[in-house]
Protein backbone atom coordinates (compact mmCIF):
# COMPACT_ATOMS: atom_id res chain seq x y z
CA UNK A 1 0.00 0.00 0.00
CA UNK A 2 1.38 3.39 -0.24
CA UNK A 3 0.97 5.74 2.72
CA UNK A 4 2.07 9.16 2.57
CA UNK A 5 3.72 10.79 6.21
CA UNK A 6 4.09 14.47 6.63
CA UNK A 7 4.78 16.23 10.01
CA UNK A 8 5.91 19.74 11.64
CA UNK A 9 9.80 19.80 12.93
CA UNK A 10 8.15 18.80 16.27
CA UNK A 11 7.33 15.18 15.10
CA UNK A 12 10.67 14.75 12.88
CA UNK A 13 12.02 11.93 14.74
CA UNK A 14 8.71 10.28 15.32
CA UNK A 15 7.93 10.46 10.79
CA UNK A 16 11.50 8.45 10.43
CA UNK A 17 10.82 6.08 12.58
CA UNK A 18 7.07 5.54 11.71
CA UNK A 19 8.23 5.45 8.21
CA UNK A 20 10.81 2.87 8.61
CA UNK A 21 7.96 0.87 10.57
CA UNK A 22 5.77 1.10 7.23
CA UNK A 23 8.71 0.44 5.17
CA UNK A 24 9.54 -2.82 6.74
CA UNK A 25 5.69 -3.77 6.71
CA UNK A 26 6.21 -3.95 2.70
CA UNK A 27 4.61 0.01 2.50
CA UNK A 28 5.81 2.25 -0.24
CA UNK A 29 6.06 5.17 2.00
CA UNK A 30 5.66 9.16 0.65
CA UNK A 31 8.12 11.08 3.20
CA UNK A 32 6.47 14.54 2.58
CA UNK A 33 8.84 16.06 4.88
CA UNK A 34 10.45 18.10 6.60
CA UNK A 35 13.65 16.70 6.46
CA UNK A 36 14.98 18.44 9.78
CA UNK A 37 14.07 19.73 13.15
CA UNK A 38 14.07 23.22 11.54
CA UNK A 39 11.06 25.15 12.82
CA UNK A 40 7.73 25.26 10.23
CA UNK A 41 4.22 25.06 10.13
CA UNK A 42 1.95 22.15 10.22
CA UNK A 43 -0.70 23.87 7.93
CA UNK A 44 2.09 23.62 5.39
CA UNK A 45 2.24 19.59 5.65
CA UNK A 46 -1.13 18.65 6.63
CA UNK A 47 -1.99 20.65 2.86
CA UNK A 48 0.27 18.44 1.08
CA UNK A 49 -0.64 15.23 3.39
CA UNK A 50 -3.88 15.72 1.97
CA UNK A 51 -3.13 16.99 -1.57
CA UNK A 52 -1.30 13.36 -1.57
CA UNK A 53 -4.40 11.30 -0.83
CA UNK A 54 -7.36 13.43 -2.54
CA UNK A 55 -5.09 13.09 -5.79
CA UNK A 56 -4.75 9.59 -5.07
CA UNK A 57 -0.85 9.42 -4.66
CA UNK A 58 -1.00 7.49 -1.32
CA UNK A 59 -4.37 5.31 -0.14
CA UNK A 60 -3.39 6.57 3.62
CA UNK A 61 -1.99 9.55 4.96
CA UNK A 62 -0.53 9.72 8.58
CA UNK A 63 0.04 13.19 9.75
CA UNK A 64 2.16 13.82 12.99
CA UNK A 65 2.52 17.31 15.11
CA UNK A 66 3.57 18.05 18.56
CA UNK A 67 0.14 17.22 20.14
CA UNK A 68 -1.21 16.11 16.69
CA UNK A 69 -4.37 18.57 17.21
CA UNK A 70 -3.12 20.88 14.42
CA UNK A 71 -2.27 18.91 11.62
CA UNK A 72 -5.19 17.13 12.18
CA UNK A 73 -7.31 20.52 11.34
CA UNK A 74 -5.29 21.17 8.83
CA UNK A 75 -5.70 18.01 6.74
CA UNK A 76 -9.42 18.21 7.98
CA UNK A 77 -9.79 20.91 5.85
CA UNK A 78 -9.49 19.09 2.72
CA UNK A 79 -13.40 17.90 1.54
CA UNK A 80 -12.20 14.86 0.78
CA UNK A 81 -10.08 14.14 4.05
CA UNK A 82 -11.06 12.63 7.13
CA UNK A 83 -8.53 12.52 9.72
CA UNK A 84 -8.51 10.98 13.12
CA UNK A 85 -6.72 12.25 15.63
CA UNK A 86 -5.57 9.09 17.79
CA UNK A 87 -3.57 7.97 20.99
CA UNK A 88 -4.62 4.19 21.23
CA UNK A 89 -5.36 1.81 19.22
CA UNK A 90 -8.79 0.65 19.77
CA UNK A 91 -9.72 4.79 18.26
CA UNK A 92 -7.15 4.06 15.49
CA UNK A 93 -9.43 0.82 14.85
CA UNK A 94 -12.78 2.70 14.89
CA UNK A 95 -11.46 5.65 13.38
CA UNK A 96 -11.81 3.23 9.77
CA UNK A 97 -14.29 0.64 10.78
CA UNK A 98 -16.97 3.47 11.82
CA UNK A 99 -15.34 6.63 9.96
CA UNK A 100 -13.65 5.26 7.14
CA UNK A 101 -10.50 7.46 8.26
CA UNK A 102 -8.00 8.02 5.50
CA UNK A 103 -5.65 9.98 7.49
CA UNK A 104 -4.86 9.44 11.06
CA UNK A 105 -3.33 11.81 13.05
CA UNK A 106 -0.88 11.47 16.36
CA UNK A 107 1.15 13.49 18.58
CA UNK A 108 4.70 12.99 19.02
CA UNK A 109 4.87 14.82 22.49
CA UNK A 110 2.29 13.20 23.71
CA UNK A 111 2.02 9.41 22.00
CA UNK A 112 5.61 7.36 22.45
CA UNK A 113 6.98 5.43 19.27
CA UNK A 114 5.57 2.11 20.43
CA UNK A 115 1.91 3.08 20.97
CA UNK A 116 1.70 5.09 17.42
CA UNK A 117 3.16 1.96 16.03
CA UNK A 118 0.18 0.05 17.47
CA UNK A 119 -2.16 2.84 16.77
CA UNK A 120 -0.84 2.26 13.03
CA UNK A 121 -1.17 -1.39 12.69
CA UNK A 122 -4.92 -0.60 14.22
CA UNK A 123 -5.54 1.84 11.56
CA UNK A 124 -4.04 -0.41 8.89
CA UNK A 125 -5.54 -3.60 9.47
CA UNK A 126 -9.01 -2.52 9.98
CA UNK A 127 -11.61 -1.93 7.22
CA UNK A 128 -14.50 0.27 6.69
CA UNK A 129 -17.88 -1.92 8.28
CA UNK A 130 -19.99 0.20 5.82
CA UNK A 131 -23.84 -0.49 6.32
CA UNK A 132 -24.93 2.33 9.32
CA UNK A 133 -21.60 4.11 8.96
CA UNK A 134 -21.82 4.12 5.19
CA UNK A 135 -24.48 7.26 5.40
CA UNK A 136 -23.09 9.11 7.94
CA UNK A 137 -19.62 9.52 6.00
CA UNK A 138 -21.51 10.58 3.23
CA UNK A 139 -22.93 13.25 5.21
CA UNK A 140 -19.43 14.09 5.62
CA UNK A 141 -18.65 14.44 1.99
CA UNK A 142 -21.33 17.24 1.48
CA UNK A 143 -21.68 19.11 4.75
CA UNK A 144 -25.21 21.29 5.12
CA UNK A 145 -24.61 23.97 7.53
O1 LIG B 1 -0.29 22.15 16.43
C1 LIG B 1 0.20 21.80 17.47
C2 LIG B 1 -0.52 22.10 18.71
O2 LIG B 1 -1.89 21.91 18.43
C3 LIG B 1 1.46 21.08 17.51
O3 LIG B 1 1.70 20.52 18.76
C4 LIG B 1 2.66 21.84 17.04
O4 LIG B 1 3.62 20.87 16.84
C5 LIG B 1 3.14 22.85 18.05
O5 LIG B 1 2.23 23.92 18.15
C6 LIG B 1 4.51 23.37 17.69
O6 LIG B 1 4.94 24.17 18.76
P1 LIG B 1 6.38 24.83 18.85
O7 LIG B 1 6.39 25.48 20.18
O8 LIG B 1 6.48 25.82 17.71
O9 LIG B 1 7.39 23.73 18.69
Amino acid sequence: MKIAIASDHAAVGLKAELAQFLRDAGHDVLDLGPENEDRVDYPDYGYKLAQAVASGDATYGVALCGSGIGISIAVNRHPALRCALVGEPLSAALAREHNNANAIAMGARLTGPDMAKACLTAFLSTEFGGGRHAGRVEKLTSPTF
